[in-house]
């Protein structure tokens, strides 16, 4: 279909919000935005979300850097965002896919602890095996002790920030290698801080 065909663009790209549940809320969003080095993402903020763009190391060091900077304050806060790669029209006709692998964040991410709860959920969006490539990631975030169960829509992840980010980010990576042409999204909702108990209410 022209305008229309599917780009082989392996660029990966994040649109997420984090929600902290405090009065200033304004000053930890934009001083997490502010004090996480982004340099190697194309990133732009609204009012409503932040999206960025780029090479897959570099953009999970960058989700998980803001999300961390903003837990670290003791603040109860949630990130909710939707990551994508080879959504058809994202092109990769930008500098930043050329960016070496070396990770900007992980130093001072790796020095916080931050217990979180996390749902995340992935959409093989073109593969008809979707249903085995989802239970082949459940057992990966089986073998990093990460998954705690099913619920409905999603696998519920819980420990260290920065366990739950390398689960995300492997189970994203190898559905998303399956094949050339591949179209992934993923979503994920991750709670830091929460004053309520970890069953339903
Ligand atoms: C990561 C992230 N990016 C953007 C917003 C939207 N937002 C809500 S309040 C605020 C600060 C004042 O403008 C901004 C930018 C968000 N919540 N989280």
């Amino acid at each position: 279909m022209q305008g229309l065909s599917c780009s082989t663009s392996r660029i990966v790209g994040c649109r997420f919000s984090i929600y902290p549940m405090t009065d200033n809320f304004v000053e930890v969003i934009l001083n997490a935005l502010r004090e996480v080095d982004t340099s190697k993402v194309w990133m732009e903020t609204d009012d409503v979300t932040t999206c960025i763009r780029g090479r897959s190391e570099h953009v999970f060091d960058v989700a998980k850097a803001i999300f961390i900077h903003a837990a670290k304050t003791s603040v109860h806060v949630v990130f909710n965002g939707t990551f994508s790669v080879g959504c058809p029209g994202d092109s990769e006709g930008n500098s930043y896919m050329s960016m070496n692998d070396e990770r900007l964040n992980e130093e001072a991410s790796i020095k916080e602890k931050v217990e979180v709860a996390t749902q995340i959920a992935l959409y093989p969006l073109n593969n008809p095996d979707y249903l085995q490539i989802i239970a082949e990631q459940v057992e990966v975030a089986k073998e990093h002790g990460t998954f705690t169960k099913g619920v409905h829509y999603a696998s519920r992840l819980d420990g260290d920030a920065n366990d739950v980010f390398k689960t995300l980010e492997q189970s994203f990576v190898n559905v998303y290698k399956t094949h050339e042409h591949s179209h992934v999204a993923m979503t994920a909702t991750i709670s830091a801080n929460s004053p309520s108990k970890k069953e339903a209410i």
